[in-house]
């Protein structure tokens, strides 16, 4: 999000999570985000900074600025990162890119790091594709780690997702799929799922 008064009635709408990309390749990129507006969001929404193998300074500045709540990294950060801003008390969300041959072993290096592993669609711009992977290649996830489904979940996915049973599955993240423009989210759409919650 990045768009003030866009940021205020999807606020309105109670999301658990709210993201904030600081990808300086993204169409999405929320450079230019009032903070003070970001900042004031009820403690009820976790402020989330997205991040694509950013520097610890630049995330510790989006951090402080923002006072983020959550950080979900989207590129090779390491576990030695991870561990880094664990330990500054920020939520870690490590998004991994899922391929056929995606090795479900190297998550183990993750397991003590992370609060949470997001699983998305692997392409070359490392995220906001819009692009659905094949979910079965989730059964080779040996861990206990809760995660995040993403990756150009939409209306019908959603269908899908309420049948799924894993007790791992803690959010479903909706980006392009629920947007007017990049970074510009569908109040109307959004409230037609938010709606049950209200
Ligand atoms: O949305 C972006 O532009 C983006 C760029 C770089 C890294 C992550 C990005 N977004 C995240 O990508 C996933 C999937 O998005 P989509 O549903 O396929 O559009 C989601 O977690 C976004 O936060």
């Amino acid at each position: 999000m990045r768009d003030t008064a866009n940021i205020l009635e999807i606020a309105a709408l109670e999301p658990d999570y709210m993201g904030f990309i600081f990808y300086p390749l993204s169409s999405r990129y929320a450079g230019e985000v009032d903070a003070e507006i970001v900042r004031e969001l009820p403690s009820s929404i976790k402020k989330t900074g997205v991040f694509v193998n950013a520097d610890l300074a630049t995330i510790a500045k989006w951090g402080t600025v923002l006072q983020l709540d959550a950080v979900q990294l989207h590129g090779n950060e390491s576990p030695e990162f991870c561990l880094k801003l664990k330990e500054n008390g920020i939520e870690v969300i490590k998004a991994f890119g899922i391929h056929a041959d995606f090795e479900f072993k190297s998550l183990e290096n993750y397991l003590q790091v992370v609060d949470y592993f997001l699983f998305d669609t692997s392409t070359a711009q490392h995220g906001g594709s819009g692009k659905v992977f094949d979910w079965e290649l989730l059964l080779q996830n040996n861990t206990d780690i809760p995660f995040f489904l993403s990756g150009g979940i939409d209306l019908e996915q959603l269908d899908t997702i309420a049948q799924i049973n894993d007790s791992r599955l803690y959010a479903v993240d909706l980006n392009s799929k629920f947007e007017l423009s990049p970074g510009i989210k569908d109040y109307s759409k959004l409230k037609k799922i938010f709606k049950g919650r209200l």
